[in-house]
């Protein structure tokens, strides 16, 4: 038996990571594809990165980056997420840890998907929205995940502090991922991209330890 790890994505200010290191996030996610809304200059990963505490996790995510891109920022990361079409060779060329990103969309073959990607880390299983490479606020349908995929599965998606305990109920993640569900809102509901609101963090985290304390895990690293 062990905890689910948490993972916050889409870091942008130094309060949020404070915040969320507070509320006892196992890793923190800065987007390093510069089409997002959360997306961080390559030049403040360093000082944002500076924020994060020891034994907390900082992870970087790309969508089709270019190596010279990933290089650069490697001195400021512990683990690379890979969210575009990288091959397994391109993820595993760095000189660090990495997982990888497959989007959910009809006729994936996970199994054949854990193959391609032995090198990983663990697998992150996120929303697929054609023409978006991620962050979508949306869900999938859990039931696709098998009991054992033989990796340890990171599951993102439209998770909030609603859904987050029913999740890991019906999967049994080793992780979860969330961004949009714990943003603060716009005044019409919206997320407010790379904006984390602190209640959402502390309540996610909450409804994250009490429904993993009775978790078991098919794969852990
Ligand atoms: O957050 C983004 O803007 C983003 C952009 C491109 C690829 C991935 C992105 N985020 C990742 O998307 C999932 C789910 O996000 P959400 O909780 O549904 O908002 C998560 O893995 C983020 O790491």
């Amino acid at each position: 038996m062990s905890q689910v790890r948490i993972k916050i994505c889409g870091m942008t200010r130094r309060e949020d990571i404070h915040a969320a290191v507070a509320c006892g996030a196992d890793a923190l996610g800065f987007v390093l594809w510069p089409g997002s809304g959360r997306a961080i200059e390559p030049a403040r990963l360093a000082a944002l990165s500076a924020e994060v505490a020891p034994f907390v996790t900082r992870v970087g995510l790309f969508v089709d980056a270019d190596a010279a891109s990933v290089e650069a920022a490697l001195p400021y990361l512990d683990l690379l997420q890979f969210h575009g079409d990288e091959s397994p060779e391109f993820c595993a060329r760095f000189a660090k840890p990495w997982i990888k990103a497959l989007r959910m969309r009809d006729g994936l073959d996970l199994e054949q998907a854990v193959r391609r990607y032995a090198g990983a880390g663990a697998l992150l299983l996120d929303a697929y929205r054609p023409g978006v490479p991620g962050g979508t606020g949306e869900t999938f349908d859990w039931s696709r995940i098998p009991g054992d995929l033989g990796k340890p599965v990171i599951l993102a998606g439209g998770l909030t502090p609603d859904n987050v305990a029913t999740a890991i109920a019906r999967v049994a993640p080793y992780a979860v991922d969330v961004s949009g569900g714990v943003e603060a809102r716009a005044d019409g509901g919206a997320p407010r991209h790379g904006i984390k609101d602190p209640a959402r963090l502390r309540a996610f985290c909450h409804h994250v330890r009490a429904a993993g304390a009775t978790t078991i895990h098919a794969a852990t690293p």
